[in-house]
């Protein structure tokens, strides 16, 4: 049985690679996750940011118990996620993400769904739901229990999504890019309802999003990510562009610097000055940030008025 007083979620050193066909670890390629070390605590609600291929999926599929790593590499609610497979049985972890495809993709076709059936069914088919939370979470996706799944909208469907993951409530949340299909309302009105949860349950929430709309109030920490590796971990207190409602010019400057550094370090790895690394590449990544804090240029460009 797990602690409680123990936290959230918990890595350790955390590597990950993805296999080649072999099942080895890609030679002469980094890691997709690199060193992370990381602790949330109970209740929070964390923003994870990166920009396209930072590895916030890996990660997330990772704490999901999607991914095998060492069991003392990650812990979730004090358990191996990977390894403790009742974990995400019972409901207490649950990852969000990835779509719900209508098309099944078939030697170079796509082949339409043909099964009919409605949400009430797959809503209802789930054992162990308590019906007052169940209406409540229908009631705060506007589910219709009509609606036919091979013909809903991609945002209709993505509601019916979200739902199946919230019925049975959840200790620990993954979210990647969920909300991405919903409308400004939905949107909403299911970020409302996230907030309520993590303070009346002690729900805990990693939430990996490219949408910054409206999101300054929303996270207890943030978290920010480039090329696998944690460059800043942050209370909201610690970030003050949350309370000014300059959260998307501080992602955007975080992006730019982290754009800078890379082609930097491309135009150094093709002039060969690196060529004693041992892991090529991170000589010029390490001396511009440093995982889990922030570096003086780093914090010049994030606190830096954005000029388009
Ligand atoms: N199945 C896979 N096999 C090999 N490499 C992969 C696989 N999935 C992702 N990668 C690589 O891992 C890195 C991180 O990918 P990941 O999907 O975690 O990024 P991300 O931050 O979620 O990106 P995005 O914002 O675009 O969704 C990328 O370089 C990607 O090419």
């Amino acid at each position: 049985m797990a602690e409680t007083s123990c936290p959230a979620l918990q890595t350790q050193d955390l590597d990950f690679s993805y296999p080649d066909i072999d099942g080895r670890p890609i030679a002469g390629i980094p890691p997709v996750v690199q060193g992370m070390t990381v602790s949330l605590p109970r209740g929070s609600r964390c923003l994870l940011i990166g920009g396209n291929g930072a590895g916030k999926t890996t990660m997330l599929k990772i704490l999901g118990g999607k991914h095998m790593v060492p069991k003392s590499a990650v812990t979730v609610l004090g358990q191996p996620p990977f390894h403790d497979t009742d974990l995400t049985a019972s409901g207490r972890l649950s990852y969000l993400g990835g779509n719900w495809d209508r098309d099944i993709a078939f030697a170079g076709y796509s082949i339409p769904l043909q099964g009919d059936m409605p949400a009430g069914q797959m809503i209802n088919s789930l054992p162990g739901v308590d019906p007052a939370r169940r209406d409540k979470v229908l009631q705060v996706l506007d589910i219709d229990l009509e609606w036919r799944m091979h013909k809903v909208s991609d945002g209709q469907r993505r509601r019916v999504q979200i739902c199946m993951g919230l019925l049975k409530p959840p200790e620990v949340l993954l979210l990647d890019e969920i909300t991405v299909d919903l409308d400004v309302l939905a949107r909403a009105d299911f970020l409302k309802f996230l907030i309520e949860d993590c303070e009346t349950r002690g729900m805990t929430i990693i939430y990996a999003t490219h949408i910054f709309d409206g999101l300054e109030q929303w996270p207890t920490h943030l978290m920010f990510l480039s090329r696998g590796r944690l460059q800043l971990f942050k209370t909201a207190e610690e970030i003050p562009e949350l309370a000014q409602d300059r959260l998307l010019e501080l992602v955007e400057g975080w992006l730019r610097k982290d754009k800078e550094l890379r082609l930097e370090e491309q135009k150094v790895q093709r002039s060969g000055k690196d060529a004693k690394s041992e892991k090529p590449g991170m000589a010029t990544w390490s001396n511009g940030w440093t995982a889990g804090r922030m570096t003086a240029s780093m914090k010049d460009s994030s606190n830096a008025v954005m000029r388009m």
